[in-house]
Parts: structure tokens; sequence; C-alpha cells
């Protein structure tokens, strides 16, 4: 698969409220296709709400979503064979292995033979083979990510958008999972990411993109945005330190 000058996703005046709040606010914004792109900001800034629409799990109140060239809306079965997603709270069938969950998505997206030896390696790097009978209810937190992250990539999707795939995942696993998706990525894949690990964006991401109160408040090369200093520095620069005062019942 080589990089193509069609953008992986486009969003333009994507716009969601929740009763009179606005949670993203007319975001414009392309991820070039074959690249690690990561979406930070504070929380509560609007990143799972803009990531769920590109997922196709909410659905915009204004302006358009395109993954791949194909408009959200009127290609939605395109879009699908086009995206693998990883979002918080997804549930997953408990009563599965690992490995049955796996065969149950090769079944669900037809996918052909090779689903076996993708299922192997994937299992393999993320370490859920060493519990193979393991139930997935029975999964910790950073074991239930990791499946979610190997049923999001079995299909081998053009784009994958991941919410917080590294958060709860120890750094043994997530030097595992960078190592996964750089292959990926190099493979021509491209990997659209939140994260509040600044860090590993700073490591993975060839462009970022800071939001706060659901606009973008900079975005572009990790050294542009960085621009001279750190992503923490940026970060804290432009959403404003948290307020700090003496509590005296603490002391
Ligand atoms: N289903 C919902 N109903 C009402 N409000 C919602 C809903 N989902 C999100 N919100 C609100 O929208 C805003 C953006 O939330 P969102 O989850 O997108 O933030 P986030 O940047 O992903 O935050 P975090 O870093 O804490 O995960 C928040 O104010 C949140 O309370």
């Amino acid at each position: 698969m080589s990089a193509s000058s069609t953008p992986a996703v486009q969003l333009s005046q994507l716009t969601k409220r929740f009763g009179d709040h606005v949670a993203v606010d007319a975001i414009d914004l392309t991820v070039p296709a074959g690249m690690f792109y990561g979406i930070v900001g504070p929380n509560g800034a609007g990143k799972s709400t803009t990531l769920s629409m590109i997922a196709g799990l909410l659905t915009p109140d204004s302006g358009t979503v395109t993954v791949a060239g194909f408009d959200a809306a009127g290609q939605r079965e395109d879009v699908l064979g086009a995206l693998g997603i990883m979002m918080e709270g997804l549930s997953l069938p408990e009563r599965l292995t690992g490995a049955e969950l796996l065969e149950y998505t090769a079944r669900l997206r037809s996918i052909g033979g090779e689903w076996r030896s993708r299922a192997t390696d994937l299992l393999e790097v993320l370490e859920l083979d060493r519990a193979p009978s393991t139930l997935i209810v029975d999964y910790s937190t950073g074991m239930r990510k990791k499946i979610g992250l190997a049923v999001a990539m079995l299909h081998r999707p053009r784009v994958l958008v991941l919410d917080e795939p590294f958060e709860a995942i120890d750094p043994v696993s997530a030097r595992a999972i960078e190592g996964l998706l750089s292959q990926y990525v190099r493979g021509g894949g491209t990997v659209l990411l939140s994260s509040h690990i600044m860090d590993v964006v700073e490591r993975t991401c060839e462009r970022v993109a800071l939001i706060k109160d659901g606009k973008i408040l900079t975005e572009g090369t990790i050294d542009d945005v960085r621009a001279g200093g750190t992503l923490n520095d940026t970060f804290v620069d432009l959403v404003g330190a948290a307020p700090q005062r003496p509590i005296s019942w603490l002391q």
C-alpha cells in the first residue's frame, strides 16, 4: 500500500453540541495519508467527540467528515472498510477469548484465510498469546485495550483512529504498540490518535493538533508546534496552567 494524495481524514466545519454545550466547534482538519497524526488537548476539549464522529459512532450536528476520500454520511460501507477504530468504552464480547474475538472479527469483515496468520502476529506482538484461554471479561484494562487494537488492525485498514491507545498500557507494551503502528505507517497506513502522553506524541507523531473547548488552538508538524521547547511546554502555554492555591486541610 502506498501513501496517496487523498487525505486520510478531512473534517470541514465539523460541529457537535450536547444541549447548550458546543463540544466540537466548526473544526477544519486535514490528516494526510501515510502518517502518524496526534490530537492532544485538556480533559473535555472535544478529542473523543471528534474521533467518535470520524468513526461514525456519533452524528455531527453540522459539517462533514471524509475518510480516505469517502464521505462518512453517504458512503458508510466504504468508510467502514477503510477504517479501523479503537475507542474508549466500546463494548467487547466478554465471553470470548482474544483469539476467538479475532476469528469473529475476521468473519464479520469477510477477511480471507490470511486472518489466521495476522491474528497470530497481533496476539504475539501484543503479548496476548500468554493468556490464550482467558476470557475477555477477565482481561485487565491494558489487555482490553490491546485486543481492541488487534480488532481494529485485523482487516489492514487504510486509516486507524485510536482514542488514547497508550493510556493504561505498561511501558514495555507501549513500545510494542509503537513498533506495530510504526510498521503500519511505513506500509502506507495512517494513524490518527488522541493522547495525554506528550512524550509518546512527540516520539511517534509527525503532526499534531492541539484542541481546547472544541476548537483547534494550533496545528502543524511537531517541530513547528513545540517551537524549540517541548510539546508539554506548548500545551501548558496555550491551555493555561491549572490554578494553584494552598489547601490548608491537606497540610
Ligand atoms: N454524550 C455526551 N453527553 C453530554 N455531554 C458530552 C457527551 N460526550 C461528551 N460530552 C461533553 O463534551 C465535551 C467534550 O468531551 P470529550 O469526551 O470529547 O473530551 P476529551 O477531549 O476526549 O476529554 P478527555 O481528555 O477527558 O477524554 C465535554 O464537556 C463533555 O462533558
